[in-house]
């Protein structure tokens, strides 16, 4: 990459850090975990979609290992209820202190933190389990979560050196790389980071906006993401040494447009590390 190209990627990433600073992780959750987007009862909201996309991807036998490791948490867990069952070691992360102390508080159980029943009785269901075992699932998510780490995509190595034993067996990520990175070669660059926490023949299990241009973070907090389309997405996995296995995409029904974001679409994939 041209040093030109680096200079104005360093200058964009700096600004999308500062974006962060503000963000809110209780009213992230409530603008887009909560209904009516967070909507359990219709077949056709993206709740099910998502977490019927997760299921299969971790049930479909090919994906399961030592580690998973879950960049861009955020304040959020649904990305990794099915992963959590094929998987004795998970491993969360966060660019924000405040992220990392939500996920920490639903960990330790505190009274305050985030309710994810909804979800844990949904997934239960989809393994033809009672939704009333979502008090083990919990407790399976739970013991199974070895670190909650900070983490930079736009680093060359993401992680604190030492935070892994070694490479994952599994990434997951979701909503992350395009509303982080401020243009779209800042995203490949990112992705090529990611993957270096990742081992040969490992997969990479991502969920993401398409053509999304911002979305609030908090009141008031407008942050930039970079629109990114099928095309794109496909095409910087390739460069990035993976073979695309799966892309699946869902159109946000109207109503689901709440004002938040301007996200058209979202995108389920699996892919493989070569
Ligand atoms: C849109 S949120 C996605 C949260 C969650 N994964 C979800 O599915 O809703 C994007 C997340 O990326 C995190 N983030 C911001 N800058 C980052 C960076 N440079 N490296 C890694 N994560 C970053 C934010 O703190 C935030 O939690
Ligand atoms: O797919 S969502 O509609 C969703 C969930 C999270 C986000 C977006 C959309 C779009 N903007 C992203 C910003 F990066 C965050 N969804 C909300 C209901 S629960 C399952 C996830």
């Amino acid at each position: 990459m041209e040093k030109r190209e680096e200079a104005g990627i360093e200058a964009g990433v700096a600004a999308m850090a500062q974006c962060y600073q503000p963000f809110d992780p209780a009213a992230y959750l409530q603008y887009n975990y909560t209904p009516p987007r967070a909507d359990f009862s219709r077949l056709d909201s993206i709740v099910p979609w998502k977490l019927g996309c997760l299921h299969r991807a971790f049930t479909a036998g090919d994906i399961c290992g030592g580690t998973l490791v879950d960049v861009g948490s955020g304040p959020t867990l649904y990305q990794v209820l099915s992963g959590c069952e094929v998987f004795e070691k998970l491993v969360l992360t966060d660019f924000l202190p405040q992220n990392r102390a939500a996920l920490r508080r639903w960990l330790g159980d505190d009274p305050g933190s985030f309710d994810w029943s909804p979800y844990l009785r949904h997934v239960c269901q989809l393994e033809g389990r009672s939704p009333e075992a979502w008090r083990e699932k919990a407790a399976r998510l739970r013991s199974v979560v070895t670190d909650v780490l900070p983490i930079d995509v736009h680093r060359p190595a993401p992680l604190l050196p030492g935070a892994l034993p070694g490479p994952a067996d599994c990434l997951v990520s979701s909503f992350c790389l395009e509303a982080v990175s401020p243009d779209r070669p800042a995203f490949t660059q990112a992705l090529r980071h990611v993957s270096t926490l990742l081992r040969p023949g490992g997969h990479l299990v991502m969920i993401g906006a398409l053509e999304e241009s911002y979305y609030l973070g908090g009141p008031g907090v407008r942050i930039p993401v970079v629109p990114v389309d099928q095309a794109f997405v496909t095409a910087s996995l390739e460069e990035c040494g993976y073979t695309v296995l799966e892309f699946c995409t869902y159109v946000l029904p109207a109503d689901m447009c709440v004002g938040v974001d301007d996200v058209v679409g979202i995108f389920f994939l699996k892919a493989r590390k070569k």
